[in-house]
């Protein structure tokens, strides 16, 4: 059982603090050190951080949810909802956690298998790009009960977190 004791959603115009944010993620995609791998977006889709087609969608972002985890809270396994468009921005901030992405169920799994998880250490400040098969092919999830925050054999000190998700709503008509 999960709590989130706190979350805010904006839609429509995006308060000041977030259209700069929204800016921040567009600048450090283009310009940060993943300029090389971002020349092969159109190539081999394997090394891209963000494709270009998302990267220049007007606005890039259009709704956005702040979420405070006190320690022990979580949030479920789920892939976001597909009124969202491809192309999810989250950035972590506060305290460190593990978020796990598992492979949305499908037939050739046997049920009785635990479900494979692959770990992804989130610092504060992090920033996770989620679109194509990691947006609607994997799960994620944070669980942050005691015993699930393990990064390296040790137990994560878990303080507040707080995460802010920024997306873009799909065209309704
Ligand atoms: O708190 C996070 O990092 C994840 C939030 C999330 O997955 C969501 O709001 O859909
Ligand atoms: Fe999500």
């Amino acid at each position: 059982m999960y709590f989130l004791l706190l979350q805010a959603m904006r839609f429509g115009d995006l308060p000041g603090w977030a259209v700069e944010l929204s800016r921040s993620i567009h600048e450090v995609i283009l310009f940060g050190n993943y300029a090389a791998e971002l020349e092969n977006c159109e190539k081999g889709k394997e090394v891209c951080i963000f494709p270009q087609d998302l990267l220049w969608r007007e606005p890039l972002f259009d709704q956005l949810i702040a979420n405070l985890y006190q320690p022990g809270e979580g949030i479920c396994p789920h892939v976001d909802l597909m009124r969202f468009e491809d192309g999810i921005a989250i950035v972590s901030l506060d305290s460190s956690c593990v978020m796990h992405f598992s492979r949305v169920e499908n037939e050739t799994r046997n049920a009785q298998d635990p479900p494979h998880k692959v770990p992804v250490l989130l610092t504060p400040g992090c920033l996770i790009l989620m679109w194509g098969e990691a947006r609607y092919l994997w799960k994620h999830e944070i669980n942050r009960k005691p015993g699930f925050q393990i990064w390296e054999g040790r137990e994560i000190d878990q303080k507040k977190r707080i995460s802010v998700t920024l997306r873009k709503l799909g065209r309704t008509d």
